[in-house]
């Protein structure tokens, strides 16, 4: 397990610009090693606002689009083209104007889809995607991710595992149905902890005063039941990115020298 690293920017814009030019460097990286770049994303506000950064940065171009396979760590369980569905969010900010391959793009199951309303069958689909995609290196799993993002929510739920409930649990299956989410809509599909936790790199972002208390409480030794962004780790890397607002309640000794 990687010990959590922090950098803190300056306010949640240079936070979004500073994540995006990270992971084009990450996905040029690997695509030059690798042929290929696999990442996953994460909705919310400041995964969005990182996709949109991504959209506006020049550096975007040094990216083969061709030669990415996109993931979701979690989706609300809503038809297709819902404005609150995670790749609904994802297309407009980012994906519908780069050059993606669409059989490498992998948005979560919809509720009017081939399963229907049944979300732990359309869970249990993904995981099969998942696992289809998966190398002998995998052991069958999931791919290894080179970077996994994830939005950290007030009440330091991340992908759609919220604080007690049984997804927060599961520790067999890479991909759950959610139900009664506290957070609208109750419905939702989340990869897992033990799926989070086998990519490479797991990138957790916080900005603004409404996460300070998530990342503070997170980043203090809290169990993952009670606290599920404190058990996303990468398997060698675990970044935190916060704005300043976000940092404000960590304390003195986990706040890191000046990174603006
Ligand atoms: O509902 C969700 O919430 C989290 C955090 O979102 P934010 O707007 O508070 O930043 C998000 O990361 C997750 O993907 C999403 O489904």
């Amino acid at each position: 397990m990687s010990t959590p690293q922090l950098v803190v920017h300056r306010d949640k814009e240079l936070m979004a610009q500073a994540a995006a030019a990270r992971l084009i460097t990450k996905v040029v990286d690997a695509q030059a090693s690798r042929g290929y770049a696999s990442v996953v994303l994460t909705g919310g506000r400041n995964g969005n606002g990182l996709l949109a950064a991504l959209a506006a940065a020049p550096a975007r171009d040094a990216v083969d689009w061709g030669r990415i396979d996109l993931w979701w760590g979690d989706e609300r369980f809503l038809p297709e083209g819902d404005p609150d569905r995670n790749d609904t969010q994802a297309r407009a900010a980012l994906l519908d104007s780069v050059p993606l391959d669409p059989a490498r793009v992998h948005p979560m199951p919809t509720s009017d889809g081939p399963y229907g309303a049944d979300a732990d069958a359309a869970a249990e689909a993904y995981a099969a995607e998942l696992a289809k995609a998966a190398g002998p290196e995998n052991h069958g799993a999931v791919p290894t991710f080179d970077v996994l993002m994830l939005g950290v929510g007030p009440d330091t739920h991340v992908a759609s595992l919220f604080p007690e409930l049984p997804a927060v649990r599961e520790t067999e299956r890479t991909v759950v149905g959610v139900h009664g989410a506290p957070k609208p809509p109750p419905t939702r599909i989340s990869l897992t902890l033990p799926a989070i936790r086998s990519a490479r790199e797991v990138w957790l972002l916080a900005a603004g005063e409404d996460k300070a208390q998530a990342a503070a409480i997170a980043l203090s030794g809290a169990g993952e039941i009670q606290a599920p962004a404190a058990g996303a780790h990468g398997r060698s890397r675990t970044l935190w990115l916060l704005d300043a607002a976000a940092a404000s309640q960590l304390p003195r000794s986990l706040y890191p020298p000046a990174s603006a």
